[in-house]
């Protein structure tokens, strides 16, 4: 994980310094809040885990830099991991990385989540993009998905979980340490019905998830 890390930072620092693409400092600092504070819910989280290997496609929203994808990716290269970002030149940067990283399995697209629709059973992660109650209901899905919200220390100071709880399961729910940091939370949701029939065209540029694969 080092020496991918490794080239990752010298790319972020390097080629690619010009643009702010994720806050950067030394090596170690990147290491350990930006990489393992992507891949820490696999040694923390049984769920996590098993819910990731249980699927064959994750699809990670608001990647900004490329966290949590790239290090996700990189760790399983046998998944395909789909990125969804609104901001265009994240989104291009961030493939141009993933390339010469030699991560055969992303695709990160210019999308914003509220115009995919899942039509294909997925793991989805959303790490530090907007609170559970907002993003939630942007999700349009005619299949099972779990989805995972990396949070900060005072998730409950700040959220709440309950009005989700309606359409959604929580399958986990975990606070655990990490260096550097007062710690972070960890949000598993899994729907639990399934919508039927298809939907309506009337959401402008709503695409299929099968069809970005
Ligand atoms: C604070 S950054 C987090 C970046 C990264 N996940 C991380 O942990 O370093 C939030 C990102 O979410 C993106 N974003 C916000 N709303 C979005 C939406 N509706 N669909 C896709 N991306 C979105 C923003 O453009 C921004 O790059």
């Amino acid at each position: 994980m080092k020496e991918f890390a490794k080239k990752y930072h010298d790319l972020l620092t390097g080629e690619y310094g010009g643009i702010n693409l994720t806050r950067i400092t030394t090596f170690e600092e990147f290491y350990q809040k930006q990489i393992v504070d992507s891949i820490i819910p696999l040694e923390v989280s049984k769920v996590f885990k098993k819910t990731l290997e249980n699927n064959k496609v994750v699809v990670d929203v608001g990647f900004g830099g490329g966290f949590p994808i790239l290090p996700l990716a990189y760790l399983y290269p046998d998944k395909k991991f789909i990125g969804f970002e609104a901001r265009g030149k994240k989104a291009k940067v961030v493939q141009e990385i993933a390339d010469k990283l030699g991560l055969k399995n992303v695709k990160c697209y210019h999308q914003r989540i509220e115009t995919v629709n899942i039509d294909i059973p997925i793991m989805m992660t959303f790490k530090a993009v907007g609170t559970i109650e907002k993003f939630v209901p942007m999700i349009k899905y005619r299949e099972d998905m779990t989805v995972f919200f990396y949070k900060g220390p005072s998730f409950y100071e700040l959220e709440e979980l309950e009005p989700t709880e309606k359409k959604w399961k929580v399958v986990e729910e975990l606070f655990y340490d990490l260096e550097g940091t007062d710690g972070r939370t960890l949000i598993g949701l899994k729907n639990k019905t399934v919508p039927r029939g298809t939907l309506k065209k009337e959401i402008k540029n709503l695409v299929n998830l099968s069809q970005l694969i």
